[in-house]
């Protein structure tokens, strides 16, 4: 799309130049009330007190001048559902509540309508009054910053009057409709008399229509639908009922492997095929793909990625939820979040990262596998029989693939055992395959970008060697630290030695629990644990268990040495 440069200077921070591609259309979006909102780019949404000159160069007038994109300040793009509540939380303003969180965007919601409904359907309705709807309307768009508005169930044509007239009142980026008419389950959520109101007034303000194939059916007056031509043809007549874009979904076509929707803007047809995904969980789907078109044309992609992004994350959401149960009825709700079946499938009580997890810490190494000749998972399962109680996969030398197979392999002994499985430097692997966490060094991944990726429940682990580092790792929000080498070890090259004097100085500073690390095995392991520091937790060990002959018999002997132990009350015995 062509667009236009310009640059804006702020004269309360006059070192400060922002520097703007603005498509044309948005000279068309420049508002009264002082207030500019330059489409397309969300993350740059300028309050200023003074005029605004949409010609070459812009100056801002008055001193001032402030922008949202300041560092401390940060633009979140917004959409705006205005739709109906579903009680199954399958649809509805539920539906786009989770798509919009899926999708990072923001979203404020507008109800219409109530409806007491589940997997089998929907039993009951309750508009809301048109003046409420009103007042939800006004309440949202005269505080918030809106992007994009995205409507569902709009239930009578005073409810879909009121809202044109208040979108002329507040302008925002785009307005998505998906002209919801009959629910997943066959029920009317919006009769016969709302078409003509959706053809005159809403669907000529709309970005996009998004009518599945029994709703443009009906909007075209009941044309049979029942091949992809049809469905161009549908669209072209949809479109010239006044909407920019429409996409007719097709998902419903007989006699077709592929879901296949056709999306014209006036000039192209983008006909977007993928394989049709076996499932009863399609409840919600219309009103999730609607919602995360209008995300991401929130976050200022153009029209075509936002419909392929969105109908991408509604398919990879179906096909993660294709197994899942929720319900007794014929269609149920699908995930949109990717992490039911995570937990359900994962309760080991691993949720919860507990520090007496790091007694007998067994790292292992790829190179000591390949010496030996064992897999990977035949390690692990040795060091967990012996009496490991986490386990941190540190394979240096391993292909990412196959790396990734182990790692999903050893997940599970891991979790048969209750066992934590953490992934050492490898951030991508630890996300790929679920694990329990990662372990990283000073000079990998930040543990607090590694906190970000992963969020608050996975283990993270930091190496440190000083009170500073320690320090460090626990503002980054770490669960544990490990600390060394306490002796030297051919196990990790150049690594620096920092005796039992540091082990004991990084304890001491440390508000996170420790766990010992380097040349460490059965006949030191004692001398270390009594240093006599209470967050001291346990040993890390490699070569003592994985550069021998017998992983089982290494790992029990430890093992049954840390567990005779009871240094200052803080080890038990096993
Ligand atoms: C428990 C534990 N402590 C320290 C380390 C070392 O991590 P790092 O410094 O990142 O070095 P590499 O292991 O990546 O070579 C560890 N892996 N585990
Ligand atoms: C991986 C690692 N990190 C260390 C640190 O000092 O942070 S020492 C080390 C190697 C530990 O292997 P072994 O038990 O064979 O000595
Ligand atoms: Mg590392």
């Amino acid at each position: 799309m062509a667009s236009s440069t310009f640059v804006f200077t702020s004269s309360s921070s006059a070192s400060r130049h922002y520097l703007l591609l603005i498509p044309p259309q948005a000279s068309a979006k420049a508002y009264t009330n002082n207030k500019l909102r330059v489409s397309n780019s969300p993350s740059f949404v300028l309050r200023t007190k003074g005029s605004i000159h949409l010609q070459g160069f812009v100056a801002m007038q008055e001193k001032g001048a402030s922008t949202l994109s300041d560092d401390s300040k940060i633009k979140i793009p917004h959409v705006l559902t205005v739709a109906g509540s579903d009680s199954g939380a399958g649809a509805g303003i539920q539906a786009d509540l989770k798509a919009c969180a899926a999708r990072r965007v923001y979203c404020s919601t507008v109800i219409t309508s109530v409806t007491a409904q589940n997997t089998v359907g929907v039993q009951g309705v309750s508009n809301v009054s048109e003046d409420f709807v009103a007042e939800q309307l006004k309440s949202v768009l005269s505080d918030m910053q809106v992007d994009v508005v995205k409507t569902g169930m709009l239930p009578s044509v005073g409810i879909v009057k009121i809202l044109c007239k208040t979108l002329r009142e507040f302008p925002v980026q785009a307005l998505v409709v998906d002209p919801v008419m009959v629910s997943t389950s066959g029920d009317v959520l919006a009769g016969p008399s709302i078409l003509s109101v959706f053809r005159e007034e809403l669907f000529p303000m709309a970005d996009i229509i998004t009518p599945n194939l029994k709703e443009a059916s009906a909007l075209l007056d009941g044309v049979q639908l029942e091949t992809v031509d049809d469905l161009r043809s549908a669209a072209r007549l949809l479109y010239d009922m006044g909407p920019k874009n429409v996409l007719v979904k097709g998902g419903d076509l007989p006699d077709s492997s592929d879901a296949v929707d056709i999306l014209f803007n006036g000039d192209n047809f983008y006909e977007l095929r993928s394989p049709r995904i076996k499932t009863r969980n399609t409840h919600g789907t219309g009103c999730s793909l609607a919602s995360c078109i209008a995300a991401e044309l929130a976050k200022g992609y153009l029209m075509v990625s936002a419909v392929k992004v969105a109908k991408r994350f509604v398919e990879t959401a179906l096909d993660y939820s294709k197994d899942i149960v929720i319900g007794n009825g014929l269609q149920g709700p699908f995930d949109h979040l990717l992490r039911l079946k995570g937990h359900s499938q994962d309760c080991h009580g691993l949720q919860a990262f507990n520090p007496s997890d790091l007694l007998l810490y067994a790292v292992t190494d790829s190179e000591m596998n390949k010496k030996w000749g064992r897999s990977i998972t035949d390690a692990v399962k040795a060091a967990i029989e012996g009496g490991a109680t986490i386990v941190q996969l540190r394979e240096k030398d391993a292909e990412t693939q196959d790396f990734l197979e182990s790692a999903k392999a050893c997940l599970k002994i891991c979790h048969s055992h209750g066992v934590p499985l953490l992934i050492n430097d490898r951030i991508d692997i630890a996300l790929a395959c679920d694990a329990d966490g990662v372990h990283v060094g000073q000079s990998d991944m930040p543990a607090h970008v590694a906190r970000t990726l992963l969020g608050p429940e996975k283990i993270i682990g930091v190496s440190c060697k000083t009170p500073e580092q320690a320090q460090q790792a626990w503002v980054d929000g770490a669960d544990y630290i490990g600390c060394g080498g306490v002796y030297p070890t051919n196990t990790k090259e150049n690594n620096i030695t920092v005796g039992l004097d540091g082990l004991k100085t990084v304890c001491m500073a440390s508000k996170l629990p420790v766990v010992a690390i380097g040349g460490i095995g059965v006949s030191n392991a004692r001398i270390v644990m009594e240093i006599g520091v209470p967050n001291l937790k346990g040993v890390a060990v490699v070569s003592a268990l994985f550069d021998r002959e017998c992983v089982l018999t290494e790992t029990r002997k430890l093992h049954a040495m840390l567990s005779e132990s009871n240094i200052d009350g803080t080890l038990k015995k096993l």
